[in-house]
């Protein structure tokens, strides 16, 4: 069976999660922080998700694992058949997680801390954000998925890039940034009242408190250094 490592409060792992139970693959969750030997053992670069597969093999790097489950478990598929339709619905994936989710985490710990970022870092994450929704405007359709009329892997990784773009924009930006994208909202509603998308909700809000306790242990160990 596969092992999902990680915490519940993460939104790379919420793409691998919802991605295994929509899937249908039984899995079972492992609780592991980032800063531990024991999440460096399955993730080399120690970030949150990884996976031990069935066969033993630890993997990490979200877009890697999706792809591997892809590979090892088509069944209930989440790409297109056709090569230029999987590449269009990576195309979706790749900008959105490079103009959206990484610029937008420059500002996470921000968010964590309740203070209010620096308004250069604002700016340049600002810049950014405003080249990446032009480019999403172009790419996704709403028709009624991201990518036309099946349901991809984009729209779970779409889904899970728009909370820290959501969080970010809301409480540092000032801005509505999925307000930008003509559907983008309608779109996030029906992902996030699906039964699966209401289930990782629902263990995201539990998993806070445990969460919090965490982020500030590691803020006051670093402000003590
Ligand atoms: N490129 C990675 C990013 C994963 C990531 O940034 N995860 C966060 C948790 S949401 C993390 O582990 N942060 C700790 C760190 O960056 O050291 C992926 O796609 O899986």
């Amino acid at each position: 069976m596969i092992t999902l490592h990680g915490f519940a409060a993460s939104n790379y792992y919420n793409i691998i999660k919802h991605t295994l139970l929509y899937k249908e693959i039984p899995f079972q969750e492992n609780l592991i922080f980032t800063g531990s030997d024991e999440l460096l053992a399955v993730s080399p670069m120690g970030k949150v998700p990884a996976i031990t597969a069935a066969d033993g093999i630890s993997l990490s790097e979200s877009s890697v694992i999706c792809d591997f489950i892809e590979e090892t478990y088509p069944a209930i598929p989440l790409y297109p058949e056709s090569a230029t339709e999987r590449a269009a619905v990576r195309q979706i994936m790749k900008i959105a997680e490079l103009y959206f989710e990484l610029p937008s985490r420059r500002l996470i710990s921000y968010v964590f801390s309740g203070t209010d970022a620096p308004d250069a870092l604002k700016q340049e994450v600002r810049q950014v954000l405003a080249r990446g929704i032009p480019a999403l405007n172009r790419l996704c359709h709403f028709s009624p998925w991201i990518a036309g009329k099946e349901f991809t892997m984009a729209d779970i990784y779409v889904h899970y890039v728009n909370a820290i773009v959501n969080v970010v924009g809301s409480t540092q930006l000032d801005w509505d940034v999925l307000a930008e994208i003509p559907g983008m909202k309608e779109w996030s509603k029906t992902m996030r009242q699906s039964d699966i998308g209401q289930k990782i909700e629902a263990d995201r809000v539990a998993s806070m408190p445990k969460f919090m306790t965490h982020v500030k242990a590691q803020i006051q160990a670093t402000q003590s250094k």
